[in-house]
């Protein structure tokens, strides 16, 4: 594997979380696959949990990790070819992924959208030319459009905790929030729960206000279903997430009615497990009542960042 960005790059996604159970079960099964090896962690924009649950993915397997916030500590880069800079930017993409490819045997990134452009947001420019010139392979830590580490672990946590029979009823459901958030997190979830669903793995719902809808091209599968209260009957699983507006590119458009998960709301699902990928805003977004109490998975799931990352680095220096 020299390329994790989304969940094309994964060939077979029921083994894919076997892979990463069996590292849960046997961290240190691989601690000498990554001897010598050194991998490179690039943020152009905050991070708690991809951050430490790669670099002890990593060290897991025997690999050295060296981390640049690119976003404070780098030069100002440039992305644009073709100007003259002679303006605030002081390193081209060109040479500084070219750099740090000689450094790393690995590399992550991540990089938000600007949320000002649809079409430069999901041309994914920056994530491409990270790859194109830094010349090693490169995992996702985010962009623009998708967070494939996290929708992996998502995945697995979902396959980790259902005990029921038959498929799990899952729900992806839009929340409030008071900026506006990127879609890559939402983008990401559905597109590999609609490949889990075309493998009977799970079935699979999106819950949303007029006008977030997202992107058709990671939804393909999914049923989509304006009424929350609607979709949350017979739910097994609920993910939380909020993200602003695709049609209308990076608006928070008014949404009606509730779209806060509460205890409440969560009494018309299948005593639902709730997920959310962190960070979350308490009580804006979902519920502190849930959050505290019996039905959340965000600790296990963000636990579970650890095993998906080291799945990926182990199947990259395999
Ligand atoms: N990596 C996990 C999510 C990152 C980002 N959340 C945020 O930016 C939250 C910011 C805030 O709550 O102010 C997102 O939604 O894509
Ligand atoms: N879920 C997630 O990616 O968290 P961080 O932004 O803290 O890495």
């Amino acid at each position: 594997m020299k390329l994790f960005s989304s969940v094309h790059d994964v060939t077979d996604i029921k083994q894919f979380v076997q892979d990463a159970l069996d590292l849960k079960s046997d961290p240190h099964a691989h601690a000498a696959l990554g001897k010598n090896k050194t991998l490179g962690l690039v943020f152009m924009n905050p991070s708690l949990r991809t951050r430490l649950s790669t670099q002890k993915a990593a060290l897991n397997l025997g690999m050295s990790v060296i981390v640049m916030n690119m976003d404070k500590e780098g030069w100002a880069l440039e992305t644009q070819d073709g100007v003259i800079m002679n303006g605030t930017t002081v390193e081209h993409i060109r040479e500084a992924a070219a750099v740090m490819g000689q450094y790393c045997d690995i590399l992550g990134l991540r990089s938000f959208p600007k949320l000002q452009s649809r079409d430069e947001d999901y041309s994914e420019d920056f994530f491409n030319k990270f790859v194109q010139f830094c010349g090693v392979p490169v995992i996702s830590l985010e962009s623009a459009t998708r967070h494939p580490l996290q929708s992996f672990t998502d995945l697995i946590t979902i396959r980790e905790t259902w005990k029921g029979a038959g498929t799990p009823k899952v729900v992806l459901a839009w929340a409030p929030h008071v900026k506006a958030l990127p879609q890559a997190v939402p983008n990401s979830f559905a597109e590999w729960m609609s490949k889990a669903q075309a493998e009977g793995m799970v079935d699979f719902t999106i819950a949303q206000p007029e006008g977030y809808e997202l992107d058709e091209q990671f939804t393909g599968g999914a049923k989509l279903v304006y009424d929350l209260d609607a979709a949350l009957r017979g739910a097994d699983y609920v993910y939380v997430k909020n993200w602003s507006s695709y049609k209308d590119y990076g608006k928070v458009l008014p949404a009606s009615g509730n779209w806060m998960l509460t205890n409440e709301k969560l009494r018309l699902t299948n005593n639902a497990g709730v997920m959310h990928c962190l960070p979350v805003r308490r009580d804006l977004e979902l519920a502190s009542e849930i959050l505290d109490g019996p039905n959340s998975l965000v600790i296990r799931e963000a636990g579970n960042r650890l095993w998906a990352a080291q799945a990926i680095l182990k199947k990259m220096l395999s």
